[in-house]
């Protein structure tokens, strides 16, 4: 579990402590007062990465060119500097030149308003969904998807400059080699979500539907042989046309694809089964719970899915969650609260 943690020059703070409970805790606040950005600097903390900004530039305290966040994941100590777009991190006090050591130590589930994208929105949700766990419970999952995206990233600029087809090619064997990886990693994750997806929508949603989630690969069959079928595209495109970066999951409820058929509160059920689903592979691939951070989704949700998904949520599990009102909040529950204002974190 999280035991502490420390902000300076984060979002919206120059600096904060906050140390949760085991269990529920709750951090209860006006808008804008900084809940969210207190869930994003625990799961930045614990994965070197935001559930929300593209780069961790903009985590930084507006006028600063630098934030730091320290913490406690049970006994190890975790601390972080990220300074003009470079990061540093050290474990038990030793800078770290590799992350895989760190990125051992705790994990996170993300759970928020945005997650209603992974029905509605496009592909990129989805495959970061995916990506969201594969670096947290395959080891080199990470590794192969930068050197991948570095790949594509080369051989566009040449497609798009309309180089030799030699030149472009230089970059064909890397692209396949990292690129059926994470191929193969992406459809086994589908494979093993699908039942732990299944099982938390009707949890949460108490409705007679079945969920099935489909991966539909960036590619028809190998990618070696759809690299090769592709060419004349991608040279009249000027891009790379087929791979992981086409990747999508088909998300059906019943038979029909839940973005075009599920009303809003079926769609919100589905999001939040993907969410739980996710949840259950960490637990189960590393024989912990992760660390739930749950941002903001409980105002929005009707008082029968409100309850079915606090019943879902493991009471093993650390779970913090931010909301403006506990209104909601039955009295019998248990759980520590926090009050923010004013940049200042209190507990009541
Ligand atoms: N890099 C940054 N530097 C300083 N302030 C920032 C930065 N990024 C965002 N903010 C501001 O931080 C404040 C807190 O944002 P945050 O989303 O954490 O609040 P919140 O309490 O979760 O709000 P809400 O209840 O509306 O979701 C906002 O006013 C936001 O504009």
């Amino acid at each position: 579990m999280l035991r502490d943690l420390r902000l300076r020059d984060f979002r919206c703070f120059e600096s904060l402590h906050f140390t949760p409970e085991p269990g529920l805790n709750f951090i209860i606040g006006a808008n804008a007062q900084g809940k969210t950005s207190i869930l994003e600097a625990a799961c930045v903390l614990l994965r070197l990465q935001s559930p929300k900004a593209g780069s961790l530039g903009e985590t930084v305290r507006f006028g600063q060119s630098a934030f730091g966040l320290d913490g406690h994941w049970e006994t190890r100590h975790l601390h972080l500097k990220y300074e003009n777009a470079l990061k540093s991190f050290a474990l038990d006090s030793k800078n770290q030149s590799r992350s895989g050591d760190y990125l051992s130590v705790g994990r996170v589930a993300w759970i928020g308003n945005d997650d209603l994208q992974l029905v509605r929105g496009s592909g990129t949700h989805r495959r970061r969904y995916l990506d969201f766990l594969g670096a947290q419970i395959a080891e080199g999952y990470l590794k192969t998807l930068r050197s991948y995206e570095r790949a594509l990233r080369s051989r566009n600029a040449l497609l798009k400059d309309n180089r030799p087809r030699r030149e472009i090619a230089a970059f064909d064997q890397p692209l396949v080699e990292y690129g059926q990886a994470l191929l193969d990693w992406r459809q086994e994750f589908c494979r093993v979500l699908e039942p732990l997806i299944a099982a938390s929508y009707t949890r949460i949603s108490g409705g007679a539907e079945t969920i099935h989630i489909e991966y539909v690969p960036g590619s028809n069959g190998d990618l070696k042989s759809a690299l090769a079928a592709s060419l004349e595209e991608e040279s009249r495109l000027r891009s790379t046309v087929t791979g992981p970066h086409r990747d999508d999951v088909r998300v059906l409820l019943g038979d029909k694809p839940a973005a075009i058929y599920a009303s809003e509160g079926q769609q919100r059920s589905v999001a939040l089964a993907l969410k739980l689903g996710q949840a259950a592979e960490l637990a189960a691939a590393t024989q912990t719970p992760p660390l739930y951070l749950i941002d903001d989704v409980f105002g929005e949700l009707d008082p029968a899915r409100r309850n079915n998904l606090m019943a879902a949520l493991p009471p093993e599990a650390q779970k913090i969650i931010t909301s403006t009102t506990l209104d909601w909040h039955r009295s019998e529950m248990s759980g520590a609260i926090f009050q923010l204002a004013d940049g200042v974190l209190s507990r009541t």
